[in-house]
């Protein structure tokens, strides 16, 4: 078995994609599984919603190898800042950023999963995907969109791949899996699968505002060997003819719609935790999705073509189709409230896929070629504009009654528990309060009875400080009483000596007195007031030695 061959079990978790890759894809999963109504929001993947656009240069062909060994490339590429470099010529040139830039040396595997992977694996969970690629005649739209790689595989393009993946992600016998593969040439939709059918009907389901193409063949794809057979059957049948630009230009816009119904069944408990369901029944419910993978004509202008005839009315068409779609893209760029998806079929089939709910990848090819520039500035123009246009994804499911009825069991079921578990957590809450409840009082008694036993402490503080003072005082009283009678007898000590002086003073004044009366009568008056003067000297030495 080949490894694009469908696996033979399915879970809720690999029918949401678990095979591929990426953190997004879970994300995706759990939305497609818990809510069918939900939309893709900003919130799951903030650029989730946005067209995004890469560009791819191919590689110069002979002509232009020759043609251009006098003039510089028009492009100059920086793959790692997503930029692209548009030269006018030497001295002058403009940077454009993109979500990817292909050199001409990429690979179609790496051109695959940076550009469509991630459409794939959102279509897989649910969602309408489309990727498509515009671009000059020439520049590689259906080398990276519809190579075959018949005789290498590293050589299959966008379509081949996509239908590898999908086969891989889904299970045969309980998926479907199916395709249309058409062509839209001078404004009328062809069957590439049953070329007698070259008007198909392009209608709008009333219900869902799916777009459908009424009677195109659908042929169920079991495994890839048949899917490429399909498309060889509907590449000998596209419509190519020759103009001045391309030998082999095609001339239409090959259309591959690739339509994936899952039926999702859980079969054990984990199928059903997967989808927040607590009940291990059997329930299913489908998801259907679309993914157009396009091809468009030739975006060169009708002068430069340099065509007459029936391939001018081929150029003409196709310029119609694209110029509408370069309307659309302006008008949703712009948040216009009116998108003029009416103005050709084109449009219309792509009302979902440019400001609708499905998820765009948009490639833009071009050629390294100074003789292309103008052509290359105005595909960098469109895919510039188209970069803003945002999307809003939706994932479309379908019910049978009998499994909407469950699932709103399950769903009942499944909020009962969650009741049950909500109030189990509040008694184990309230118990909890209660404890730290019961803590903070104990705590708070402890806090007071500290506090009484501070107030304790200061009170004794206070006292045996007052005592200190007291002790202080009666200290300081006694030793000033001790000290008084020290003073108060060396005070009469002094007096005694004092007075002995004076006496002795006394009795010495007078025998002076006497001996000056005895021999000089003269001096005795002097005499009298030496021993006045100094008895009152004495005298008044004693009373201040009595005061002190
Ligand atoms: N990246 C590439 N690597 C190698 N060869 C390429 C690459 N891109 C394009 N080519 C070659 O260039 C030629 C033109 O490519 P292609 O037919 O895919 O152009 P186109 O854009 O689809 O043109 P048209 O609008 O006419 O359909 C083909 O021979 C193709 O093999």
């Amino acid at each position: 078995m080949r490894s694009s061959q469908r696996s033979d079990r399915r879970t809720l978790s690999s029918a949401a994609g678990g095979g591929a890759s990426s953190g997004k894809k879970s994300a995706i999963s759990r939305l497609s599984m818990t809510d069918a109504t939900r939309a893709l929001t900003e919130e799951d993947d903030p650029d989730s919603g946005r067209v995004r656009v890469a560009v791819r240069v191919r590689p110069k062909n002979d002509e232009e190898i020759s043609h251009d060994s006098e003039f510089i490339d028009c492009l100059e590429l920086q793959p790692e800042l997503r930029r692209l470099k548009l030269k006018k010529n030497n001295w002058s040139s403009e940077s454009y950023i993109f979500d990817e830039v292909f050199t001409e040396s990429a690979s179609q595997k790496r051109v695959y999963e940076a550009v469509a992977k991630p459409v794939v694996e959102c279509v897989i969970s649910g969602y309408n995907g489309t990727v498509m690629a515009y671009g000059q005649t020439g520049t590689g739209k259906t080398y990276t969109i519809g190579s075959l790689g018949k005789d290498n595989s590293s050589e299959r393009g966008i379509m081949v791949r996509a239908l590898e993946d999908v086969l891989t992600e889904t299970s045969a016998g309980v998926d479907t899996l199916s395709v249309s593969y058409l062509q839209l040439y001078l404004e009328s939709i062809q069957d590439l699968l049953a070329p007698d059918k070259n008007n198909i009907v392009l209608t709008k389901d009333t219900k869902s505002g799916e777009v459908c193409l009424l009677g195109a063949t659908v042929v169920e794809i079991r495994d890839i060997d048949q899917f490429l057979e399909v498309l060889q059957i509907g590449e000998g049948n596209r419509h190519a003819a020759n103009t001045k630009m391309n030998a082999r230009s095609s001339r239409s816009h090959a259309i591959l719609v690739v339509h994936i119904q899952r039926s999702l069944k859980a079969k054990d408990e984990n199928d059903f935790l997967a989808v927040d369901m607590n009940k291990a029944e059997e329930s299913s419910h489908n998801i259907k999705s679309k993914l157009l993978i396009i091809d468009l004509a030739g975006s060169e202008r009708i002068d430069e073509s340099g065509v007459d005839g029936q391939m001018l009315e081929e150029a003409k068409f196709i310029n119609l189709s694209l110029n509408s779609l370069g309307k659309c893209i302006n008008a949703l760029a712009e948040n216009c409230p009116h998108i003029p998806t009416r103005d050709s079929k084109l449009t219309r089939l792509l009302s979902d896929s440019f400001g609708g709910t499905a998820r765009t990848s948009l490639l833009i090819t071009v050629s390294p070629s100074a003789s292309h520039y103008s052509q290359t500035s105005s595909t960098v123009m469109f895919g510039q504009r188209a970069m803003k246009v945002m999307n809003l994804l939706k994932l479309k499911e379908e019910h049978n009654s009998e499994s909407k009825y469950r699932k709103l069991e399950y769903q009942r079921d499944h909020l009962i528990s969650q009741v049950e578990r909500q109030d189990k957590d509040k008694v184990q809450l309230e118990r909890r309060l209660h404890e730290r409840e019961t803590i903070l009082a104990a705590v708070e008694r402890k806090l007071l009875e500290a506090e009484k036993k501070l107030t304790e402490a200061t009170k004794k503080t206070s006292a045996v400080s007052e005592k200190k003072v007291e002790v202080m005082k009666t200290l300081v009283g006694k030793e000033q009483k001790s000290l008084g009678a020290d003073v108060e007898k060396r005070l009469a000590e002094l007096l005694e000596l004092a007075s002995k002086k004076l006496s002795e003073a006394t009795k010495d004044i007078e025998l002076l007195a006497e001996w000056q009366n005895h021999h000089s009568p003269a001096s005795n008056g002097r005499a009298k007031f030496l021993a006045t003067w100094f008895a009152f000297t004495l005298i008044t030495l004693f009373s201040l030695l009595f005061i002190l």
